[in-house]
C-alpha cells in the first residue's frame, strides 16, 4: 500500500474514533454550518479565513462551532462574547493552541507569544513587562527613534518627483528602529546567511503563517506531508546561528557605560542569576525571536494601513496637515512630545487600526471546560476570535465600512483593551505587552510622513482607485505596496 493510501486509512479510524467519542459533547455546542468528515470546515476558508468566518458568522451567528481538521473550534464574532472570553473568564482561555511553526521556530513554543499558559509564560511575560518595555526603556530609545525618522525624511527630500515605495521605506525604518532598540545595530543583508537578513525573516513570517496540517491533524504533523517540518528545522538552525552570534558580539564588547539594548539588559538579568527562575541563552533567544517578529511587521503594517487610508482620503489628510500646522507648525518636524496634543491624529489612528487590524483574528485554547453564553466549550477547543468581523460589525459601529476618524469625537473608545469592539493589541493576559511603544511609533512616522510632505498618487491615479486588497498571514499586510509622489513642505531649516 502507497504511502498516501496508508495516510487516508489511519485518518479515517482516527476521524470515526474521534466522532464516536465526541457524540455526546456535541449537545450543546453552538450553531455553526455543515462539515465534511474529516476535513471538517477546513474547505470553507480560503485566502482570507477571516472574511470567511465573518460571512459565516453572518448566518450562524456571533458564537459558531466549528472543525478545523480534527480541532474543535469556536469562532467569536460580537463584542460581548469577545469580551467574556478576554475578561469574564481570561483564565480558562489564556493558553495559546499548539503552533507548529512556533514550535520549531521559537524554542518548542519557549517565546511568550506561543508559551504555553502557566508560571513559564508569566515569568518570561514578567521579564518583558519589568525590564524591556517599561515606560523608562521606551523612552531611552527616543533619540534612536527621532534620528530614524528623520534618516527617512531626508532620504525621501532627495528623491525629487518620483514615486517611492512608501510601503517598503516604512517596513526599512521600523526594521531599523527594532534592530537598533533590540540588539543596538542595524542589521544589514549581509549579515544574515547567504540569502540576507530580510529574505530570512521573510520566510519566518512566510513559514509561520502558511496553513499546516500539523496544526489540524496534529499526528499528520509527524509525516510532514507538506515538507514544512523540514524547511522549518532548516529555517530555526539559521536563526538560531544568527541570534547566537549577537549574542557573543554583545558578551565580547560587553560596555557598562553603554546605553542598553535589549540583549545587554536580558544578559545583565542573566549574568546576576537574581531571576526567580531559569534563565539562560535559550530563553534570551525566544525573546529576541519575539521581539524580532513581534515588532518588525505589526507596526510598519498598521502604518502602511493607515497611510492608505489617508491617500484615499485627501480630505482627512488636509483636516491632519492643518491640526499638525497648528500644534507643530511649519518650522520644524514632529516631536514625541507633540504627540498628546494631536487628537485628530489619535482618531485618525484608532480608526485605520479598526479597519485594518494588522492581526484580524488572535487564537485561545481553553484549559477547562466552560459554559459561554449557555453553550459549552470543551477543555480543548480552539478560540478565534474574529477582530476584523467585531471592528466592523454593523450593529456596534454606523458605516463600518467606511472610514470616519470624526466616529471617535466625543467617544472615550480607545485601543489599549478595555474596549472590546476596538482591540488592535487585544485584550486581558494575553494582549500585547508592548501597546505604548507600538502607539508611539504608529503615531509618530505616520505624523512625521503627513506632515513633512504633500502626497500625491502616481500615474494620474485616483484615490478610490487605490486598492485594499489584503494579504493573511501573522501580520495582514496589503497586497500590493504603496507608491505615492513626496513633495516637501515644511519651511527649509
Ligand atoms: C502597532 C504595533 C503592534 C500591534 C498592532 C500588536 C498587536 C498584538 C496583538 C494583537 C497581540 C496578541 C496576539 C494574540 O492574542 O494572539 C500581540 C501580542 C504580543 N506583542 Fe504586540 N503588537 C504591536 C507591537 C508590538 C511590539 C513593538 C512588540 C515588542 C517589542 C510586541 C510584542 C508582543 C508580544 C511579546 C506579544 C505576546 C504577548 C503574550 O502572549 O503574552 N508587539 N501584539
Amino acid at each position: 500500500m502507497s504511502l498516501i493510501w496508508e495516510v487516508v486509512v489511519v485518518v479515517t479510524i482516527v476521524y470515526v474514533l474521534y466522532e464516536l467519542l465526541n457524540i455526546h459533547n456535541r449537545k450543546k455546542l453552538p450553531p455553526g454550518p455543515r462539515g465534511l468528515p474529516i476535513l471538517g470546515h477546513l474547505h470553507l476558508l480560503g485566502k482570507n479565513p477571516h472574511h470567511d468566518f465573518q460571512n459565516l458568522a453572518k448566518k450562524h451567528g456571533s458564537i459558531m462551532y466549528m472543525r478545523l481538521g480534527l480541532v474543535p473550534t469556536i469562532v467569536v464574532s460580537s463584542t460581548d462574547v469577545a469580551e467574556k472570553i478576554l475578561k469574564t473568564y481570561d483564565h480558562i482561555f489564556a493558553n495559546k493552541p499548539h503552533n507548529e511553526a512556533a514550535h520549531y521556530l521559537a524554542y518548542g513554543q519557549k517565546n511568550i507569544i506561543f508559551a504555553k499558559y502557566g508560571p513559564y509564560w508569566r515569568n518570561m511575560r514578567k521579564l518583558c513587562t519589568q525590564h524591556l518595555l517599561t515606560n523608562q526603556k521606551i523612552n531611552s530609545f527616543q533619540s534612536l527613534r527621532r534620528q530614524q525618522v528623520e534618516l527617512m525624511i531626508k532620504s525621501l527630500q532627495n528623491e525629487g518627483r518620483a514615486a517611492v515605495d512608501l510601503s517598503e521605506r516604512v517596513a526599512s525604518l521600523n526594521a531599523n528602529m527594532t534592530c537598533l532598540m533590540v540588539f543596538g545595530k542595524k542589521y544589514m543583508d549581509e549579515d544574515f546567511d547567504k540569502r540576507g537578513f530580510k529574505a530570512v525573516l521573510q520566510e519566518v513570517v512566510h513559514l509561520a503563517a502558511i496553513t499546516n496540517l500539523g496544526d489540524f491533524f496534529p499526528f499528520l504533523g509527524v509525516i510532514d506531508l507538506q515538507g514544512l517540518t523540514r524547511r522549518l528545522k532548516d529555517l530555526s538552525k539559521v536563526f538560531d546561528e544568527f541570534l547566537e552570534k549577537i549574542i557573543n558580539e554583545h558578551v565580547e564588547s560587553h560596555d557598562e557605560n553603554q546605553s542598553k539594548d535589549f540583549v545587554d539588559t536580558m544578559l545583565d538579568i542573566m549574568q546576576s542569576g537574581k531571576m526567580e527562575f531559569q534563565f539562560d541563552r535559550i530563553h534570551i533567544k525566544a525573546v529576541l525571536f519575539d521581539m524580532i517578529v513581534a515588532a518588525i511587521d505589526t507596526s510598519a503594517t498598521s502604518i502602511d494601513w493607515i497611510l492608505t487610508e489617508l491617500l484615499r482620503h485627501p480630505h482627512v489628510m488636509k483636516k491632519l496637515q492643518i491640526e499638525l500646522e497648528q500644534v507643530v507648525g511649519l518650522e520644524r518636524m514632529v516631536k514625541e512630545s507633540d504627540l498628546e496634543n494631536l487628537k485628530y491624529l489619535d482618531m485618525v489612528v484608532k480608526e485605520g487600526m479598526r479597519l485594518h487590524s494588522v492581526v484580524p483574528v488572535t487564537q485561545r485554547e481553553a484549559m477547562e471546560d466552560c459554559v459561554v453564553d449557555g453553550f459549552n466549550i470543551r477543555k480543548g477547543t480552539r478560540i478565534m476570535i474574529n477582530h476584523y468581523a467585531i471592528q466592523r460589525d454593523p450593529n456596534v459601529w454606523s458605516d463600518p465600512e467606511k472610514f470616519l476618524p470624526e466616529r471617535f469625537i466625543g467617544s472615550s473608545v480607545d485601543v489599549r483593551g478595555r474596549d472590546f469592539q476596538l482591540l488592535p493589541f487585544n485584550s486581558g493576559r494575553r494582549s500585547c505587552p508592548a501597546i505604548q511603544l507600538g502607539i508611539i511609533v504608529v503615531r509618530l512616522v505616520v505624523a512625521q510622513l503627513v506632515h513633512c510632505f504633500d502626497w500625491e498618487l502616481p500615474n494620474d491615479m485616483q484615490p478610490c482607485d487605490l486598492d485594499l486588497e489584503e494579504h493573511f498571514g501573522i501580520v495582514t499586510s496589503k497586497e500590493k505596496h504603496l507608491m505615492a509622489i513626496p513633495t516637501y513642505r515644511l519651511n527649509e531649516q
